[in-house]
């Protein structure tokens, strides 16, 4: 497993490590041990997500508020997406920046998106479909979200055309607006 650093001291790219044969490939998409060494100290998961999205969908920039702010450990294994985490601990010399990193079937990257950072992807593929463990429970009453087109932050999405966009997402806070961290 290779773990590379992104502007983000905390956000961490993993690339598994591959075995390809002449039946397809292996790979562990998941060890406890050498995550925890990657990232310097224990994270537990208690949850696995699963979502598919159609080309140009944006889900985001979601988050959950204490007591239950969740870390993220986030892949694409359908299609490509344009994954993004933002910095939203006020106290963080990176507060409102983000890392973006293209997430594909094809290059089996993860990203490590620890708490206290809003998360959010948009699909560049027909399809996407999206896995992740969360070290929190869902808890819906925690749930915020930020505008993905949030002037402060100003994420260079790699689209064209407007995303298409939930509800709640549609009407979701700006960054000066919303509930963050300390
Ligand atoms: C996130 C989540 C949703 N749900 C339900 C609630 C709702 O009826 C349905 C769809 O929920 P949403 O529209 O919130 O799903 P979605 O917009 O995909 O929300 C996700 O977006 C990405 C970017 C994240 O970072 C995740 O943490 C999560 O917020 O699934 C759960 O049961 N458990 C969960 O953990």
């Amino acid at each position: 497993m290779n773990v590379i650093d992104t502007a983000i001291p905390d956000v961490k790219i993993i690339e598994p490590r591959v075995f390809g044969d002449e039946r397809g490939f292996f790979f562990e998409s998941f060890n406890q041990d050498q995550f925890n060494q990657a990232i310097g100290h224990q994270v537990t998961f208690v949850q696995d997500n699963h979502s598919r999205s159609s080309k140009s969908v944006l889900r985001g920039l979601h988050y959950q508020i204490s007591p239950a702010p969740q870390g993220k450990l986030v892949r694409c294994t359908f299609g490509e997406v344009f994954d993004v985490a933002v910095d939203i601990r006020k106290s963080s010399p990176t507060y409102a920046q983000y890392v973006g990193v293209l997430l594909s079937a094809s290059n089996k990257k993860q990203l490590w998106i620890p708490q206290g950072f809003a998360h959010g992807f948009v699909v560049l593929s027909e399809f996407a479909e999206f896995l992740y463990k969360t070290t929190q429970f869902y808890r819906p009453e925690l749930e915020r979200a930020i505008r993905w087109d949030d002037p402060h932050i100003n994420i260079s999405w790699p689209i064209s055309a407007p995303p298409l966009l939930s509800k709640k997402d549609s009407s979701a806070s700006l960054l000066q607006d919303a509930e963050v961290f300390d």
